[in-house]
């Protein structure tokens, strides 16, 4: 707006010179301007094939620039495909950026003999009124600035403006269907935006106190779920009751669906068929952001952030005692100063190792129960620790968390045997449920899952000192 203001300032000034130089020349720029328009100069780059292109050139700069990838791609002799890759993304994106170019060079070229043969007759008039001694030096000055800033009109004016604004709207038009409301997009439905006001079917229901406290009950109810467009069910009929206030550790083989299963008590996704009951309400009918700070969840892949240590253990903010209380809860008092920042890159910073790091995001989710959740959710949260690192930590979370209802998915048994129940997941359902004891005594897929890890950890344990049942 300000460019176009500017734009008419300079064509009315430039009349002082003469009536026709400032019509020639918005004259020029408008047609430039429409040419450009007509000729796609503000779509022709922003097709979905550009964007894709440039999608995948930005994934193979990152992949070959950025730390977090340089270890395996150096570890595994990759460097060279990296590279290689890099270098066709790239290629790729200037090709279909300089087809597009091309399909514009006739307008290109239309506009700057406009432009050029409109400023030629301009600035010719103006040289020719001085060198007649009609103008004095002051005045071809600023009659020539005013003509170059007559440009303005057409390359800084509003609608150039409105051009650039258009891209976003057409990204957030792309979004649309993904982020409609849970329901609205057939089987594995987002949940992300499904809030109370989402669907005609949420309003419906009533919608009781969303946030409560303390441990959840959870019920589960011949629950169906596949991913969207995934034919293949990950659960079919899935039973599973968890009383509030106790533990479950969820074991099965990879695939079973475990993860899934988190997700789904997040409200990340929605079941197809069955429904998930938490303390007798449908999960559905609860605000989604009032039960997600209900819940507390360790994902395999956690969050790292390049903030402080303050703020990866509480993104939302805790009193300091809360944070210092669950660091050390997490085994990761002492760690740091709660204002370092956790990346190399910043003055004072420091970088975790990846134990280190797991138990941050444990303190993350022990602050959270300290702050009012509910249900806590440990995705493989021990997985990068040492085993004995682990078995201590493990005791510890189980107390931090034994007012709540904890959910633990693990493949290591010496951390699932505390849990008070242990469900083994199998082709979507429950195979088996109980105690470590009660399944032990059963003789079934735990037994055995059980009795085969035990072996491997028998030169370990030997070693330690430690006896069996200990594990
Ligand atoms: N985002 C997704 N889209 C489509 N299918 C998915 C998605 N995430 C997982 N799946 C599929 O769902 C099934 C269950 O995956 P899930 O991650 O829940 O298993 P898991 O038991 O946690 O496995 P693991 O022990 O390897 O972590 C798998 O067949 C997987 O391929």
């Amino acid at each position: 707006m300000v460019e176009l203001v500017g734009g008419v300032a300079s064509a009315v000034v430039l009349f002082g010179f003469t009536w026709w130089a400032p019509l020639v020349l918005v004259a020029a720029w408008s047609a430039t301007h429409w040419l450009l328009r007509e000729s796609g100069v503000w779509r022709d780059r922003n097709t979905a094939e550009v964007r894709s292109a440039q999608r995948h050139a930005d994934y193979a700069y990152q992949l070959a620039v950025e730390p977090a990838a340089a270890k395996e791609l150096r570890l595994f002799g990759l460097a060279g495909w990296a590279v290689q890759r890099f270098t066709d993304r790239r290629r790729r994106l200037f090709e279909l950026q300089y087809k597009a170019t091309r399909l514009r060079e006739r307008p290109m070229i239309w506009c700057l003999l406009i432009v050029a043969a409109a400023n030629a007759l301009v600035f010719w008039a103006l040289g020719s009124a001085a060198a007649d001694g009609r103008l004095e030096l002051d005045r071809l000055v600023v009659f020539a600035q005013v003509a170059v800033g007559v440009s303005m009109i057409a390359f800084g004016g509003l609608n150039w403006v409105l051009d650039g604004a258009a891209a976003p709207v057409v990204a957030v038009q792309r979004l649309k269907p993904a982020m409609a409301p849970a329901g609205a997009l057939g089987t594995g439905r987002r949940a992300e935006s499904a809030g109370p006001t989402a669907g005609a079917a949420a309003t419906d229901r009533a919608v009781r106190d969303p946030v409560g406290r303390g441990a959840v009950g959870i019920r589960i109810r011949d629950l169906t779920f596949s991913y969207p467009r995934s034919g293949r069910p990950v659960f079919d009929g899935l039973e599973l009751t968890i009383p509030a206030g106790s533990s479950l550790a969820v074991v099965g083989q990879n695939g079973a669906g475990k993860t899934t299963l988190a997700k789904l008590l997040c409200r990340l996704y929605d079941p197809d068929a069955g429904s998930i009951e938490v303390d007798g309400a449908d999960l559905r009918d609860l605000p989604v952001d009032g039960w997600r700070t209900r819940v507390a969840a360790v994902f395999q892949d956690f969050l790292r952030l390049e903030l402080p240590l303050r703020d990866n253990v509480a993104p939302a903010g805790a009193p300091d005692a809360d944070i210092l209380a669950a660091l050390a809860d997490a085994g990761a008092g002492g760690l740091a100063e709660l204002d370092t920042r956790l990346a190399t890159g910043y003055e004072g910073g420091t970088e975790l190792s990846g134990g280190q790091w797991q138990r941050v995001a444990l303190a993350r989710a022990l602050c959270a129960v300290r702050q009012g959740a509910g249900l806590v959710l440990l995705d493989e949260p021990t997985a990068q620790l040492d085993v004995r690192g682990e078995a201590a930590i493990f005791d510890r979370i189980l107390a931090a968390t034994r007012d709540v209802t904890t959910i633990l998915i693990s493949h290591r048994f010496s951390t699932v045997r505390h849990a008070d129940q242990i469900c083994v997941l199998e082709r979507g359902r429950v195979v088996e449920l109980g105690s470590h004891d009660e399944l032990m005594a059963l003789g079934g897929r735990y037994h055995t899952m059980f009795g085969l890890q035990a072996q491997r950890f028998v030169a370990e344990v030997d070693e330690e000192g430690m006896s069996y049942d200990t594990l």
